[in-house]
């Protein structure tokens, strides 16, 4: 066994293999809601490179079709393992394709609800389920049994919806267990992790907690240091305050002030992290090497660009000033990569189209030669916010909306002075405010004002003004891949424009974004 455990062989792991469905995390996701652990690996994983033994594997959906040219296969040594396999849809499709090739496309394709039909229902893989809904979405089908398997379930549209090996464990479905929109479809997928593949259900944050810690120490050795950026916000708190755990202050945090954070908040993160949760925090104060950067800076992708760039040159510039006592260099660096992050890096699916360039502090690791240290890299967001609670990190900053590396920098549109930076902050300052007073903070996804670089005429006093617009935009959201814009009560945007033109210079009207996204994104640049 490697020195350093992987999650994977401290906890039963259910092997989900991706082909490309848009659910296929989803799986993952159910299996973990059960405190099930599994990991998500594209379809051409080859087995032998795992490096652990799952308990069973489930192979997704997926958009190709198992008999076209270059469509996906899977690694025949996964029926090596000698351990239960579960195919949902195209993943049935393969099993059947690998046993008879008798799959073709349908006359009719089925998308939507169908009911389910539980033709043996002694198969330990329906226990507990009867006729119930489930959700389809497809275009082939079985045009006959594969050799060695017999029916379990049938649809109206689909008379092998169910399928299972006569001696071994292995099963096919048609359906979609992991969406909600299939009433017993978690039923179905505990039964297969925790009846049939026997899978342990010790997924839980307190054990990660006590796995992680153990897991950093031995990696980190006993006197290797670490640095990490740390943002203040929920990721990057969470990953310090479990590194500070860990080992103490051998762990040294930097929160780069780039000049376009939120009003007050270097200051509130120094008091909230330093003093609050004793992480060894540094605030760099490089606001005027961004500010300077940026002038004459309109397009959005440019300024995005030289806000990272120059990131990444201060926090090298710092890390190179800290000299650990037990050797002559930092040895790691920490990230708060998410799982999501993973996933979309290891996903089965083609190239997509850059939309913004996102901030991030990855650009950082092939000239700093660290070793990184992701301890929530296993972690979907909610996972994380779990974990937060349980190391003591308060409510308030666990359940904090997002906000973007680049920060007010992409809310001012257009050229980022000082002048328009204070202005953004005070406007964003008592819209938050606000929407604290009214109980909504955690209702809304993220909400944010911005700065637009349009002037538009007014009165107040009796005297013209002819000042700039504030636009405020909140949102919901769960993956923040699309999003909806959130119904305020009139009253509460009067109210909120109200201050904001009195209280704040050079505004001289409120307008609220009613888009959604897509079209629109949810940061304006
Ligand atoms: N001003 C900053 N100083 C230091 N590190 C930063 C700063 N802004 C961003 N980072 C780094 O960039 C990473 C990505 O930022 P991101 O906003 O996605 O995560 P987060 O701030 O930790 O959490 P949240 O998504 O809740 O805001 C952070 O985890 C942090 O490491
Ligand atoms: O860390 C970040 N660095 C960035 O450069 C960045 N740009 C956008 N965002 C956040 O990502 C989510 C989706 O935003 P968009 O719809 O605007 O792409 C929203 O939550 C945005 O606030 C960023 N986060
Ligand atoms: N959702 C799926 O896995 C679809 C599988 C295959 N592409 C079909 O259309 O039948
Ligand atoms: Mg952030």
């Amino acid at each position: 066994m490697s020195p350093v455990e992987q999650v994977s062989n401290v906890f039963d792991t259910i092997l989900v293999l991706d082909f490309g469905s848009q659910y296929s995390h989803l799986i993952t996701r159910r299996l973990r809601e059960f405190n099930v652990y599994a990991e998500m690996l594209p379809c051409t994983q080859k087995i032998s490179e795992l490096g652990w033994k799952p308990k069973g594997v489930i192979m997704s959906g997926g958009p190709y079709s198992v008999y076209a040219e270059g469509a996906p296969h899977v690694d025949m040594d996964v029926f090596k393992l000698d351990v239960p396999v579960l195919g949902i849809c195209y993943g049935m499709q393969e099993l059947a394709w690998i046993n008879g090739k008798q799959v073709a496309r349908g006359e009719k394709r089925e998308y939507g609800p169908a009911t389910l039909n539980v033709e043996d229902a002694s198969s330990p893989l329906f226990e507990g389920m009867d006729h119930s809904r489930v959700w389809m979405s497809h275009g082939d089908k079985l045009h006959g049994l594969p050799t060695g398997y017999k029916v379990i379930a049938t649809s109206d549209n689909s008379p092998y919806c169910g399928i299972v090996h006569e001696e071994k464990p292995i099963y096919g479905i048609q359906f979609h267990p992991e969406v909600t929109h299939s009433t017993q479809g978690k039923t179905l997928l505990k039964n297969f992790a925790v009846n049939i593949c026997k899978s342990n259900q010790n997924w839980t944050m307190e054990n990660f907690i006590d796995t992680e810690i153990n897991r950093i120490r031995e990696l980190v050795g006993p006197t290797a240091e670490v640095i990490g950026a740390v943002s203040g916000g929920v990721d990057s708190t969470v990953a310090a305050k479990l590194m500070t755990q860990a080992i103490g202050e051998r762990f040294h945090a930097i929160l780069v002030d780039n000049g376009v954070l939120r009003l007050n908040e270097a200051a509130n993160v120094k008091k909230t992290l330093g003093e609050g949760l004793k992480i060894n925090l540094t605030v760099v104060d490089a606001a005027d090497e961004f500010l300077d950067k940026l002038v004459g800076v309109t397009d959005p992708e440019k300024k995005r660009k030289i806000i990272g760039n120059t990131f990444i040159h201060v926090f090298e510039r710092e890390a190179a000033k800290i000299k650990p006592k037990g050797g002559d260099e930092i040895e790691f660096l920490l990230q708060g990569t998410l799982y999501p992050d993973v996933i979309e890096s290891i996903s089965f699916k083609g190239p997509s189209q850059t939309i913004k360039t996102h901030h991030n502090v990855g650009g950082l690791l092939e000239d700093m030669k660290l070793k990184l240290i992701e301890p929530l890299r296993e972690l979907f967001k909610d996972e994380v916010r779990h974990l937060g609670e349980l190391l003591g990190i308060s409510h308030e900053l666990v359940w904090r909306h997002p906000f973007p590396g680049p920060g007010i920098a992409i809310r001012v549109l257009g050229e980022v002075t000082r002048e328009q930076v204070a202005i953004a902050r005070k406007a964003d300052y008592i819209y938050i405010e606000e929407i604290r007073n009214a109980g909504l903070y955690n209702k809304i996804s993220q909400a944010f004002a911005c700065l637009l670089p349009v002037k538009s005429v007014g009165v107040m006093g009796d005297q013209r003004t002819y000042e700039q617009v504030i636009a405020l935009r909140a949102i919901e959201t769960t993956d923040f891949m699309t999003a909806d814009w959130y119904p305020f009560e009139h009253e509460f945007l009067k109210r909120v424009a109200s201050r904001i033109v009195n209280e704040v210079d050079g505004v001289a009207r409120v307008t609220y974004d009613i888009t959604s996204k897509p079209p629109a994104t949810v940061e304006w640049e």
